[in-house]
Parts: structure tokens; sequence; C-alpha cells
């Protein structure tokens, strides 16, 4: 027995394969994300670099703009794939992650055969947040 709740096979699979469709030419560094929806859907994206540096997309990016796109609000749980080593979040997508989890969200780190490496609450990778209470606006966290 244990009190750690299994993480979603199909959430990890979202995220190591769609690691693999990564365009990262540039850093050689592929990332997969994968969202949890709390109406139960699982949107995935991956880095998509660009020439011009700057323009590249995280993987976790990608992610939400697919959630939203297709009408979803809230993240549960999400897991990343960059690798053997666990990949957390850059501090860009902490906040991205942080407009649409609860504090209470489980960000899982994953190899690309799906290994949990490393596990942090949204709360511990950004404490304190800026959110849109701050702006007067409802928030998903509250
Ligand atoms: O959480 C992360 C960290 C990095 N990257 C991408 C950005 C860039 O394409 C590459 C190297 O930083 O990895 C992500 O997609 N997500």
């Amino acid at each position: 027995m244990t009190d750690v709740a299994p993480v979603p096979e199909d959430l990890i699979a979202a995220a190591t394969s769609v690691r693999e469709r990564a365009y990262a030419p540039y850093s050689n560094f592929r990332v997969g994300a994968a969202m949890f929806c709390d109406d139960g859907r699982i949107f995935a994206g991956c880095n998509v670099e660009n020439a011009a540096y700057p323009e590249g997309l995280c993987a976790e990016g990608g992610a939400i703009s697919a959630m939203i796109a297709a009408g979803g609000r809230r993240i549960v749980e999400a897991v990343v794939c960059g690798g053997g080593a666990p990949c957390p979040p850059c501090g860009g997508c902490r906040q991205k992650l942080r407009e649409f989890g609860v504090p209470a969200m489980k960000v899982h780190m994953v190899d690309p055969s799906g290994g949990v490496l490393l596990t942090r609450t949204l709360a511990e990778l950004l404490p304190d947040s800026f959110g849109p209470d701050n702006l007067g606006v409802a928030d998903v966290q509250a």
C-alpha cells in the first residue's frame, strides 16, 4: 500500500511520445509536456525552436495552448519529459502553469521510458505567486 496516487499512465505516455516530435535542432534538448485537464482530457505539446532563438516555444506552453484552444481551463496534473534527468519547468512556464493549475497540482518530471524522476507541486515550484486574483480576476486557485 502507498498513499501516493499513481501518475496516470496515459498522461506519462502523452508526454514521452510528443517529446519525440519536438523540433529542437539548436539545443538538441527535446521536451514533451502533457496536461491533465479537469474534464478528463489530456493535452500535449513539445518544444518548437527557431533560428531566431528567442522565438522558440516551450513544451508546456504548447500543451497549455492546445488545452485552451480545445475549451479546457483547469489543469489538475502535469508531466514533463526532457530526457534522462528531471526537467523542471522554466520560470516562464511555471507562471503559465500557475494561470490554470491549483496550488496542489502535481508536476511530474519523467524520463523517456516513463519513470518518474521527481514530483513537485505547483506551490513548491512557484511559491507566493502572482495570479489573476492580484488583478481582481476570478482565479482557478480560489
Ligand atoms: O521546461 C522546459 C525547459 C526547456 N524547454 C525547452 C526550451 C528550449 O527549446 C530547450 C532548451 O532550453 O528546452 C522546454 O520546452 N521546457
